[in-house]
């Protein structure tokens, strides 16, 4: 804009900040950045940069350590004159005529008269402990390691630095300590840093006002119980959770807020509520806490990608499987970057070759450590929209996304594709037309049609987004993403203020929190993600956004190398939507040693239900030839738990499993999920039982397979694997929308035939005629659930029957097996004791019922060294299986996984829990 436009803004601007238009304020900043920038000369720009900036640090510095501000204040209002600000420390009045005439040449504080001065806003803010804190770190700290940047870019020939004690500031200071335990040796700093950190965010809309913290935690047991609500990782001083508290003081559970133990030692207890419990943990350690929700503000951009993951995967040992790690951070924007984030990405860099990120990166990131972004969550942006229609707008856009990420497949309720937005009057009509190949944008290498140009394509995908900022940012994600990811929750803020950077705002204005969502993308963000897709990332085939794939190693996500996709598309869609699917993908690398799962996903449980109700996912291979192999027939090396040996039917190097995988037939519907997943004498079947608020996958595999198999459980929505997890075990996963897993596959190979042997019966014939049909001679499905047959209670507890619907206390011991019956609210609970190693999972009607066992003493390990037990642990116990010479029972709690050999069922007691009392037979 031109000086004149821009004083125009900024009258108009200011107008509106006086009549209290909301976001009128935000933009003003901007504006006088703007004009300021139109009316300096080159020289100007300068003496503004290399002489006023650094002297403005300075003498605010000197000023701090003089007690000039200080004595202003205690002015009250009131001058102060040149020998009375050199007074507290005994300083030359003659210097500190200099230092105070340059502090008022810059408006840091006000000159009255021939040397005097009086206190403004800012110096007196500068006597308050985050200000001031902010002022020494920022100076003492901060702007040394920036003034180091351009020499140390040079000696390393300017390579994007990612070396955490390698960083502009371990070559200013001449350290090889990181940030953090550089300046933990420094009190000083240690507290000028937290105190900071205790007001950067002020002014900014707080996390709480648009994530919904009271639907996550409602079901948060009282804190009398020891439940544990809230886990501020790295928090800090606690005032994160210090808002929290004031916002909502009746919140069922604890608040913990965890930091280095010096910060932690730094609180002074009397200033933190009593609510609120401190602990010092190093987040680099596993997470000690089961929590609901574990908080990460400003946690992540401190870090390099690979100690941003391990940090994620530590906090991850403290979920369960409802909990979620919500991270707040910075969203950089492709472009329209704000001068606070841009200036927080270098400082970032300075401090510790860190980074702030843009959505693709988040993603990566979190799903490299092996979670999923569920949703996004951002404030409603009072400055980019101001008028009711885009309120109104955005909160049925929020409503819309919703429903798209019910629906697995981004489109809306609105039925646009979410490349080209054409419209749709039903909701498969986008899905076809991806199917068709006929969307001009998607990223489909057989597309035929030519892609609109960039100007069109913004100027659509503007008005598909809704509200919009009128700023040059327009490419940023300012929309929320609902697209049932993980929990990345971001923010922009101004000068690291917490919130997410896609923000059209400039960064000292922005009180924008934008939620980041993993996964599915949204329609609204696939044109931009589309166009920046990595060449490391999976590669899409036709509908990427749905894609469930494999991944060789969580922790290497940036290398996945896959050479199919799987898709998973929701059964309630046409029935051409089930046919898609599935994949040979090689793997490239085994997994080895943890399989657990874990995962992200924010979600409204209000919102969820009634759209997972209606969802059935099937994946089928699409080219079941590509996976035939006589490697499936080699004699295996077979695993025998028991004695910890190897043998059997002879050798099957695990290179030659590893190098070959196959999917396997995997139904869900809405009871379960049933899955093909080898072929005898290999022979394994999965299973599945989703409780009311999750999804259980359970196999049980024949021990042999213990090598050659593994299963994974990809994101339904990610596009890439969430981590490979053990076959054997039962792996839970939040039952949301967002959750839908799955792929499973295995190392071994089989074709379409030999995976449905097992359920031969069961299978539907289409299965087989539509076998080498399709686009590619894939087979082509419709939806079909394969239900084995599990085993009935009576048949899994022979001497353990109840003698009668209503007893309790049922009780045949005649081999030592108790078996009692108590009513519940829900049904009725079976509890078993099973001295001789009774356990298994009881079915009636094609339902699976789960039974939960207790050990009833320590465990360590068994003889695969799977299974820790703790006396009291409860575990999930799976149908048990003959295999090798044991008779074994998967099962899987969290971290205890693998077969449970029979003979330390004599410590379990189960409880069996199911809707109806079991029959006999
Ligand atoms: C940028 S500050 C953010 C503080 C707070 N979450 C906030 O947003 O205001 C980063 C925090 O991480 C903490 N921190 C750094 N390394 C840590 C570690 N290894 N374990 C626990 N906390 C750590 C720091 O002490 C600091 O409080």
């Amino acid at each position: 804009m031109e000086t004149t436009q821009l004083i125009e803004a900024i009258t108009q601007c200011n107008r509106d900040v006086s009549n209290g238009v909301p976001g009128a304020r935000e933009k003003l900043l901007p504006l006088t950045y703007q004009l300021s920038a139109s009316v300096e000369t080159p020289t100007q720009m300068i003496w503004s940069t290399f002489s006023t900036g650094p002297l403005r640090a300075a003498t605010v510095r000197i000023a701090i350590d003089l007690d000039i501000f200080e004595t202003l204040k205690a002015a009250d209002g009131g001058s102060t004159s040149i020998l009375d600000l050199a007074k507290p420390r005994n300083a030359s009045p003659d210097l500190v005529r200099r230092i105070a005439a340059f502090l008022a040449s810059v408006d840091v504080i006000l000159e009255t008269g021939v040397d005097a001065y009086s206190a403004t806003r800012i110096s007196n803010a500068l006597t308050t402990p985050g200000i001031l804190g902010g002022a020494i770190y920022g100076h003492d700290i901060m702007s040394r390691s920036m003034w180091e940047i351009p020499s140390y870019l040079s000696k390393r020939s300017y390579q994007n630095p990612s070396n955490p004690v390698d960083a502009p500031l371990q070559d200013a200071f001449n350290t090889k300590e990181h940030f953090f335990p550089y300046i933990s040796a420094n009190p000083l700093l240690v507290k000028s840093f937290a105190d900071f950190m205790g007001v950067y965010r002020d002014g900014k809309e707080h996390w709480t006002t648009f994530y919904p913290l009271r639907e996550r935690l409602q079901h948060v047991p009282d804190s009398s119980s020891g439940a544990i609500a809230l886990v501020d990782v790295g928090g800090g001083l606690g005032h994160d959770l210090a808002t929290v508290l004031a916002q909502h003081p009746d919140l069922s559970g604890k608040l913990v807020v965890q930091d280095r133990k010096e910060v932690i030692d730094s609180i002074d207890p009397a200033k933190l509520d009593a609510g609120i419990h401190r602990e010092a943990h190093d987040f680099f350690s596993p997470q000690p806490r089961k929590a609901k929700l574990f908080y990460l503000h400003s946690i992540l951009h401190d870090w390099d990608d690979e100690n941003c993951i391990k940090i994620l995967q530590n906090v991850s040992k403290g979920m369960d499987v409802d909990s979620r790690i919500a991270i707040n951070d910075l969203l950089v924007p492709d472009r329209g970057s704000s001068r606070s984030l841009t200036s927080m990405d270098l400082g970032m860099m300075a401090l510790g070759s860190a980074t702030e990120r843009t959505e693709r990166q988040w993603r990566q990131l979190v799903e490299t450590a092996g979670l999923r972004v569920t949703k996004v969550f951002r404030p409603f942006d009072p400055s980019t929209s101001t008028s009711k229609k885009d309120t109104r707008a955005y909160r049925s856009h929020l409503k819309t996304k919703r429903h798209a990420d019910n629906a697995g497949l981004a489109p809306p309720s609105g039925f646009s594709c979410q490349y080209c937005e054409q419209n749709f009057t039903r909701k498969e009509g986008p899905i076809r037309h991806l199917e068709r190949n006929q969307c001009p944008k998607a990223p489909n290498p057989k597309r035929k049609h030519e892609s609109l140009d960039s100007r069109a394509d913004d100027a659509k995908r503007r008005a598909c987004v809704g509200p919009r900022s009128d700023s040059t940012a327009s490419d940023d994600i300012d929309e929320d993403i609902d697209s049932g990811y993980g929990g990345l929750y971001a923010r922009e803020g101004a000068g690291g203020g917490p919130s997410i950077a896609s923000s059209s705002k400039s960064p000292e204005d922005s009180t924008t929190d934008h939620t980041v969502s993993a996964g599915a993308p949204s329609p609204y963000e696939y044109p931009r993600k589309a166009s920046n897709v990595s060449a490391d990332m999976p590669t899409p085939v036709q509908l990427p956004p749905l894609s469930a794939v494999w991944s060789p190693e969580y922790s290497t996500a940036p290398s996945i190398s896959h050479n199919a996709t799987s898709y998973l598309l929701p059964a309630h869609q046409s029935p051409t939507a089930y046919s898609h699917t599935a994949t040979s993908s090689s793997l490239t690398r085994a997994t080895t040693g943890d399989s657990e799962m874990t995962e992200t996903s924010w979600y409204n449980p209000a919102e969820e239900d009634e759209d997972d109700e209606k969802q059935s996912f099937l994946i089928m291979p699409n080219n079941p030839r590509s996976m035939s192999s006589p490697a499936l027939h080699t004699p295996r090396q077979v695993f025998d738990p028991t004695t910890g040996h190897t043998g059997g039917e002879g050798p099957r190097p695990l290179s030659d499993a590893m190098e070959r995988m196959s999917l396997k037939n995997v139904v869900m519907n809405n009871h379960s999920i049933d899955a093909a997943v080898s072929k005898t004498p290999d022979s394994s079947a999965a299973s599945a039982t989703r409780g009311p608020s999750r999804f259980s996958l359970a196999t049980s595999t024949a021990t042999s397979d213990y090598n050659a198999k593994r299963l994974s459980f990809t994101s339904l929505l990610g596009g890439s694997s969430i981590k490979s997890v053990h076959p054997s075990a039962v792996y839970s996963v939040p039952h949301s929308r967002t959750a839908s897993l799955l792929t499973i596959g295995s190392r071994s190979t089989m074709s379409l035939d030999e995976m449905a042997a097992p359920f031969a019966s069961e299978v539907d014939p289409e299965l087989r005629d539509h076998r080498g049909k399709g686009d590619q001679g894939e087979g082509r499905i419709r939806r079909k659930v394969f239900r084995p047959n599990l085993p009935s209670i009576s048949s899994l507890f022979p001497q353990s029957r109840p003698r009668s619907r209503d007893s309790n206390n049922t009780d045949d011991s005649s081999e030592g097996l108790t078996l009692t019956s108590s009513n519940r609210a829900d049904g009725v609970q079976w509890d078993l004791l099973a001295p001789t190693g009774s356990a298994g999972t009881a079915s009636k009607g094609g339902k699976s019922h789960q039974l939960w066992v207790r050990a009833l003493e320590d465990h360590s390990e068994d003889a695969r060294g799977a299974l820790t037990l703790r006396k009291g642990d409860e575990i999930q116990v799976l149908p048990h299986h003959r295999s090798g010479n044991g008779e074994w029972y998967g099962i899987n709690q969290d971290s205890k996984k693998g077969f449970f050999p029979r003979k330390h069922c004599a410590v379990l007691q189960g409880r069996l829990y199911h809707p109806t009392i079991p029959e006999e037979g």
